[in-house]
Formats: C-alpha cells, sequence, structure tokens
C-alpha cells in the first residue's frame, strides 16, 4: 500500500522537529551535514520518532540545499548529504513506514535575498538525489513564500508521479506573507498537484487549529499539519519551546476533528511529543464532512482621497523640482525653516529629507516633516533606509507617514554605517532596498509585510535610488528595471556634472517604464568640487571645471556664483532631455537651490509663454 491509499482511510502520523532538537543536545553548526558526519545520531532520532508511533518519517535534508549548505562551507556536498539522508531514514523505517525527502523554503521575509533563477537551480538538485533515492514521497516545508513554493511544485510535479506534500508557513493567522487566505493558497497547491496540503512551524497547535477551522476538506488533497510545540520563549539568547506532551495528546484529537490526515510536529517537538499524539490517534476514523467556521469579514478598506497628484504622476506629464535639504546635524531648525519657506516660495514640488545621510545623525525626518506640515504647504518627500530602521521600525515608519498624511517616500537601502560619524553602530539591512519598495507597494494593497490586513489602504508614491556615477551603467540601469518589477513609480538619480554623462544617462534609460528627476547639486567652491572628483567613488568633473573653480578659488562669492552657473549648464540640457530636475542644497546653502529653482521656473515661463 502506497501513501496516498493510506490517507484514503487512517491519519497517519508523521515524525516532530529534528533541527531544535538537534540544537537542544548542544549542536550549533550544519544539522544536515550530520548525516555524513554523525550518521548515527540521525539514525537513532529517526528510530526513536519511529518507536513513538510516526510512521511517515522525514529525511534530514530540510536545509540540504546549494545556497543553504553554503552557509557552513559544505555546498559542495549536496549529493551526499541528501543520498545519506534518504538511506539513514530508510534504514530506520524498514517496512513498517514511508520515507519522504524534505526540502524546505528558502526565502524567509527577504525576497530579493535569493533569485527564483537561483531557487530553481538549487531545488533541482536537491530533488534529483532525493530521487535518486527512491523516497516514498517529498515533503515541501517552511514555505513562507507562496510564489517560491509553487515554483517548486511545479518542477517536482512535472518529474515525478510520488506523493508531494506541501505545508506552507504563516506570520499572521490566516493569511501568507503576501495577504493570500491560506484557503486559497491551498487550493493553488491542490491544483498545481500537492497530495497533501497543510501548514508547518511557526504556530503552536492554538493558532494552527484555530487557522484549520476556516479551513474546508479538499477535492483531491488530504489536510496536513506539523505545529510546534508552543510559542517560542527567549531565555539566555536562545529560543526556548515549552515541552508538555500531554497537551499534545488533547490537541491530536481536536486536529482530527480539523480534518488533518497527516499530523506531525515541528520546531520544539520532541519524540514524547509525537507518542502523545500517536496514542490519542491510534483508532481514530478520519472525518469525511466538516462545519467550515466562516472566516471574520474582512475590515472594509478605505481608500485615501488624494488631495494632489503624485509626484510621479506630475513628472509624467510636466516639468517638476524638487529640492534636497536635509535635517540638521545639530539641534535648532531657525535655519531650516527658512531654507524651506524660500524654496516653497520658489514654487518646488516637494522637499527631499534625508534620512541620516552618509550615516551621519541628523534631527528625524519625519519629526521635520511634521514641523513643515504645521508651516508650510510644500510636501515633504520622506527617504527612509534599510540601515537604520529594522523590519519593526520600517513598518511603524510607514504607519505613522501614513497617518501624519505623508504619502511621498524615497525607499533606499542606506549608506552603510561605517562610513559614517558613528562607524560602530549597527547597519541593520533587515531588508534591501528591492523588498522595501515591494513591502510599501503591499501597504498600499491594505497588506502588512508579513499578510495580516493593516485596516487602511496607504497610498505611498514610491521612489527609488539611482545611481549614475557607476563604472557600468548598464547594470544600474538593470537594478532600476528590477526596483520597477517591484514597485517603484519614479527615481531620484545622484547628481551628475557633465552633459556627456547627462546624455548618455538619457539613452539608457529612454526605454525604463518610470520617470527619473535627474540630481544637480550646484558646487560651492574648488576644494567641493576636489573632494567630489577625487574622494567620491564615481563621480568625475571635467578638466574645464576644475580650473574654472580652481581659478576663482580665494574669492568665496564669486566660487558660489560660478558653481551656479555651472549647475545652470547642466540645467539647460538636463531640462531638454528629462522632466524631474532634483535639486540638492550644498551645506544648507538653499540660497543656491532657490536661485537654480528660479531659473528652471523662469524656463517653464517661456515655455508657455512660446506655447500661447
Ligand atoms: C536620491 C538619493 C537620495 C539618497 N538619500 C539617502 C539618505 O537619505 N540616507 C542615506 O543613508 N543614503 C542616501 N542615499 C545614498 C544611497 O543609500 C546610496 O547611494 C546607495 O549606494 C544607492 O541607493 P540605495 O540605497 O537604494 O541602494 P541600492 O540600489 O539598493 O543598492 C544597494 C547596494 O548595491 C550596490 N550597487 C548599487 N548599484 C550598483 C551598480 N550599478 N553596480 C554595483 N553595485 C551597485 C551599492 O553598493 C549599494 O550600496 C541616497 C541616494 C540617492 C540617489
Ligand atoms: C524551521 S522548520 C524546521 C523543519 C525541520 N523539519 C526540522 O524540524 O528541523
Ligand atoms: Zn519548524
Amino acid at each position: 500500500m502506497g501513501l496516498l491509499e493510506d490517507l484514503q482511510s487512517k491519519i497517519l502520523i508523521g515524525d516532530g522537529a529534528m533541527g531544535t532538537l538537534l540544537h537542544a543536545h548542544g549542536i550549533d553548526n550544519c544539522f544536515e551535514e550530520l548525516n555524513i558526519t554523525k550518521p548515527e545520531d540521525i539514525f537513532n532520532i529517526h528510530k526513536a520518532y519511529q518507536k513513538a508511533g510516526a510512521s511517515v518519517i522525514q529525511t534530514n535534508t530540510y536545509g540540504a540545499n546549494f545556497p543553504k549548505l553554503k552557509r557552513y562551507g559544505a555546498e559542495e556536498k549536496v549529493k551526499d548529504i541528501n543520498i545519506e539522508g534518504v538511506r539513514l531514514a530508510k534504514k530506520a523505517v524498514g517496512d513498517s513506514g514511508y520515507v519522504l525527502g524534505t526540502i524546505g523554503g528558502i526565502r524567509s521575509f527577504q525576497k530579493s535575498i535569493i533569485s527564483l533563477e537561483e531557487i530553481k537551480r538549487s531545488f533541482r538538485e536537491q530533488l534529483f538525489w532525493l530521487l535518486s533515492e527512491d523516497v516514498d514521497g517529498l515533503l515541501f516545508e517552511t514555505f513562507y513564500d507562496l510564489e517560491e513554493l509553487k515554483t517548486v511544485l511545479e518542477i517536482a510535479r512535472h518529474e515525478t508521479d510520488k506523493p508531494i506534500v506541501t505545508n506552507v508557513s504563516l506570520h499572521e493567522k490566516g493569511v501568507l506573507q503576501d495577504g493570500t487566505p491560506i484557503v486559497k493558497a491551498l487550493k493553488i497547491l491542490e491544483e498545481l498537484g500537492a497530495d497533501v496540503v497543510g501548514t508547518n512551524c511557526r504556530q503552536g497547535p492554538y493558532h494552527m487549529l484555530e487557522i484549520l477551522e476556516e479551513v474546508p476538506l479538499l477535492d483531491k488533497s488530504f489536510l496536513s499539519a506539523y505545529p510546534n510545540a508552543s510559542l517560542p520563549q527567549y531565555v539566555d539568547g536562545r529560543l526556548i519551546y515549552e515541552t508538555d506532551p500531554d497537551y499534545f495528546y488533547k490537541t491530536a484529537l481536536a486536529f482530527k476533528d480539523q480534518g488533518v490526515r497527516l499530523l506531525g510536529g515541528c520546531c520544539g517537538t520532541t519524540p514524547s511529543h509525537i507518542e502523545a499524539m500517536a496514542k490519542a490517534l491510534k483508532n481514530a476514523v478520519p472525518i469525511t464532512e466538516k462545519t467550515v467556521k466562516e472566516a471574520p469579514p474582512i475590515e472594509v478598506l478605505s481608500q485615501e482621497i488624494q488631495a494632489q497628484p503624485h509626484l510621479h504622476e506630475i513628472v509624467q506629464e510636466k516639468h517638476s523640482i524638487i529640492v534636497e535639504l536635509d535635517p540638521p546635524k545639530k539641534l535648532g531648525v531657525d535655519k531650516f525653516l527658512k531654507g524651506a519657506h524660500a524654496l516653497q516660495a520658489a514654487g518646488i514640488d516637494a522637499l527631499t529629507l534625508a534620512d541620516n545621510s552618509l550615516a551621519s545623525p541628523r534631527i528625524s525626518n519625519l519629526a521635520m516633516a511634521s514641523l513643515l506640515k504645521d508651516q508650510l504647504k510644500t510636501r515633504p518627500l520622506i527617504h527612509l533606509t534599510c540601515r537604520d530602521h529594522n523590519l519593526i521600525g520600517l513598518q511603524s515608519h510607514l504607519m505613522g507617514m501614513h497617518t501624519l498624511g505623508f504619502n511621498q517616500v524615497l525607499a533606499l537601502t542606506g549608506d552603510p554605517s561605517k562610513i559614517g560619524d558613528f562607524p560602530g553602530a549597527t547597519s541593520v539591512y533587515d531588508l534591501s532596498s528591492f523588498d522595501l519598495i515591494r513591502l510599501i507597494k503591499q501597504f498600499n494593497e491594505g497588506v502588512s509585510f508579513s499578510g495580516k490586513p493593516l485596516g487602511q489602504k496607504t497610498n505611498f508614491s514610491i521612489a527609488g535610488a539611482f545611481n549614475p556615477n557607476v563604472r557600468h551603467l548598464d547594470r544600474a540601469v538593470q537594478r532600476l528595471e528590477k526596483k520597477v518589477d517591484c514597485g517603484a513609480d519614479y527615481f531620484i538619480s545622484q547628481p551628475i556634472y557633465s552633459i556627456e554623462q547627462l546624455e548618455d544617462v538619457y539613452e539608457a534609460t529612454k526605454s525604463l517604464k518610470a520617470p527619473i528627476y535627474i540630481g544637480i547639486m550646484p558646487l560651492t567652491g574648488a576644494k567641493n568640487a576636489r573632494f567630489l572628483h577625487h574622494e567620491v567613488p564615481g563621480i568625475k568633473l571635467s578638466e574645464n571645471i576644475l580650473t574654472r573653480m580652481e581659478k576663482i578659488e580665494h574669492d568665496k562669492e564669486q566660487s558660489a556664483k560660478e558653481g551656479i552657473l555651472l549647475a545652470k549648464e547642466l540645467i539647460d540640457r538636463a531640462y531638454e532631455l528629462f522632466n524631474g530636475l532634483y535639486l540638492i542644497t550644498p551645506f544648507m546653502r538653499y540660497e543656491m537651490t532657490v536661485e537654480l529653482a528660479n531659473y528652471i521656473k523662469a524656463k517653464e515661463l517661456v515655455s508657455i509663454e512660446r506655447k500661447i
């Protein structure tokens, strides 16, 4: 009899955790490599689970794929670890059970940490070796990312007719991290050919059962559940799970009542938990009908009424000026406010506020934006870096921005801390700019990063950063395309200092599906010019510019005038090529950006007059 025939009439018991069990025994390195370095330990664990009553044993190959083994320098051992993994499980199980070849999800919350192409490659390799040892079926578990699971399931279904179990993992009750309700996700997996579908890890029985109450019995596939022992507790720097096997006796019956046919355990569970569940379900008959609890209606999402068009909408239609005026590095905001007022008077479309640029602390840009809100009509565009905010902080910041009515945001990875005033500070980087753009896009759908409904849809217009001052412009443009795919609405560039570069950038980006604000930062003097030319990676000024600035080096006023003149020459060409102009205020010298903004406005007037 095969696994699926058995499941027609029985509830089968799976095994429990491998990773946390090994960890509890003091093992801190690669768990899967033990298949070849300490096979007897793994064999004994399989045997213990089998003795406890599990008839479905999974191979110790959860993370036995190229990218995960690479963390331990074991990436060349994918073949041996997987082959040995199956052999050990088979030896332990003998004829009295089934061996599932396990493959774990790779992506957790950082989607862009690994491309789907790499996932496919590593999945195919692992799948090949597991199938080569003739497993009884496959178990794909701990998949938070539905896109990843769908992709690998399609590959596997194409390669084999063996039973496939797919288990998703949920941060939030009832929804996957992209907001897909679990019922829908399981139906999708069933349609793609999974024979058993369900959920594992993250939740203990309580929350998992709550989730399953909303899941109906499916037409073609069986339901599975592998709960954690409990919610984890953080003790002395380690994650600890409660161990109360009796509780698992009681909850096993509840899982049966929800229609689960394959029941095992995930993190924190031990052979004692499995023994308790096996005892509880010894002669249990699976249910064939179920009353499904209706999912609570999703809160009505109110879409904010947009008072002004977004920047990306404006710049598609006409010339638009945004100006960076950074929050002060010291306390005291008078000069900043004067600058902001002067720039508003010049008629700019937005004031952009850096998030601790160059990794040096400044007054919080959200605080400065709130201050502006009370005093000015010009809207702020808030920079948000992944360097200074972890995943919790980023979401809290975005919710704060939405609450205050700020919906223009620039999503950045951010300069690393080591270049700034506090080189010992941590650069968080929970997310990359790609992930952050995706996150904000998901907020616009009313869904948090982990899939939780936010109660309202945000209305962010999302800018991405563009650094054209790189050796390979084509690669920079590829990054922009990727940012567009993630949801970026437009781009804002680092400053450009030559007409030729402006033209190169125009050529390289003209088929991009998002508009660009081109960066122009006036030089303040020869020292500033030399610094940019020699010390800022990627920025090169022409000999002509350097000489022009050096000639008047000792005249401060004249230097600023020359800086303005050069910026105007760049603006003349940029104005012809791009609609968006991004003026960067150097060293709080807002009178320079005010003059440039006025210059651009005058050009606009001339062109309007010409049209009339
Ligand atoms: C308009 C604008 C505003 C900015 N505001 C801030 C701010 O407020 N606070 C702050 O800390 N920083 C700011 N920066 C700096 C920014 O963080 C760095 O310029 C960063 O290198 C590029 O932008 P990003 O953070 O989105 O990085 P991403 O585009 O996500 O790039 C991440 C990393 O990949 C690398 N990379 C990027 N492009 C290439 C390429 N073509 N070839 C090879 N490697 C590449 C870089 O090392 C970069 O650090 C700003 C930059 C711009 C353009
Ligand atoms: C992070 S979920 C872990 C699943 C795997 N089966 C293990 O227990 O090691
Ligand atoms: Zn787990």
